[in-house]
């Protein structure tokens, strides 16, 4: 404890922790009371649906719903990553993407979003993203997340950027040419800007 430097815990009455979790939360006031650490129970919050939970959350998140993620968790639900190098085929659809690998992020439903990118520098700029495997001009099976940021134009190359879900538009689908890919990618910029109030 002293080597995290813990000076007070918080946790759900139903917490346990350590071999088969063993350890309760009384066993845990008496671990922290010698070294005159405090120790708060957080009510669990409940609605219709019962407790709010983490896997709940993610649950939500995978079937498409970042809306009440959002609302559960208290804030907007968002993915951080640096912005690799793609095949610059997003410039020659007219919609450049910043491309960023979901490695060890959780994977949410496969689709199209409207959502807010926060940049290093604190801008939030709003944008269109992808997160899927793109079938009509790839077929590999890793999934990866593609935002073009409205009304912007500069190199995010190795930026970190975070980007919030805010409303999951359709699903990804493999279109017969890159021609339907492209008008429908101009109607999917269209609504995630009607969405975002711009
Ligand atoms: C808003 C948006 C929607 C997209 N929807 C689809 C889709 O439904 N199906 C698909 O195969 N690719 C979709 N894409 C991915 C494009 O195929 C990809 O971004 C573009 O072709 C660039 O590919 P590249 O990374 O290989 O250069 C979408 C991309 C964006 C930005
Ligand atoms: N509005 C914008 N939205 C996203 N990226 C932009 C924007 N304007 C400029 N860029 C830059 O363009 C890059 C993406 O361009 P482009 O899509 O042609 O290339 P790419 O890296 O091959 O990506 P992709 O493989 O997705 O096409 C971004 O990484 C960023 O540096």
């Amino acid at each position: 404890m002293k080597g995290l430097g813990v000076a007070h815990v918080a946790c759900g009455a139903d917490f346990a922790f350590g071999h088969r979790r063993h350890g309760n939360i009384d066993r845990l006031e008496a671990l922290l009371a010698p070294h005159g650490i405090g120790l708060t129970i957080v009510p669990q919050l409940a609605d219709d649906g019962g407790p709010i939970s983490s896997s709940r959350i993610r649950r939500l998140l995978q079937e498409g719903y970042p809306e009440r993620a959002a609302e559960e968790l208290g804030r907007l639900w968002s993915i951080a990553g640096p912005v690799m190098h793609g095949d610059q085929r997003g410039r020659l659809l007219g919609f450049p993407t910043a491309n960023i690998p979901l490695t060890q992020h959780l994977e949410p439903a496969r689709g199209v979003y409207a959502v807010r990118v926060t940049l290093p520098d604190g801008r939030i700029v709003p944008g269109v993203a992808n997160i899927g495997r793109r079938p009509t001009i790839n077929d590999g099976r890793e999934s990866r997340l593609e935002v073009h940021l409205f009304d912007f134009n500069e190199d995010l190359y190795d930026q970190t950027l975070s980007v919030a879900l805010i409303a999951l538009l359709r699903e990804e689908k493999k279109f017969s040419s890159l021609e339907e890919l492209k008008a429908q990618i101009a109607a999917d910029a269209a609504q995630a800007r009607f969405i975002l109030g711009i």
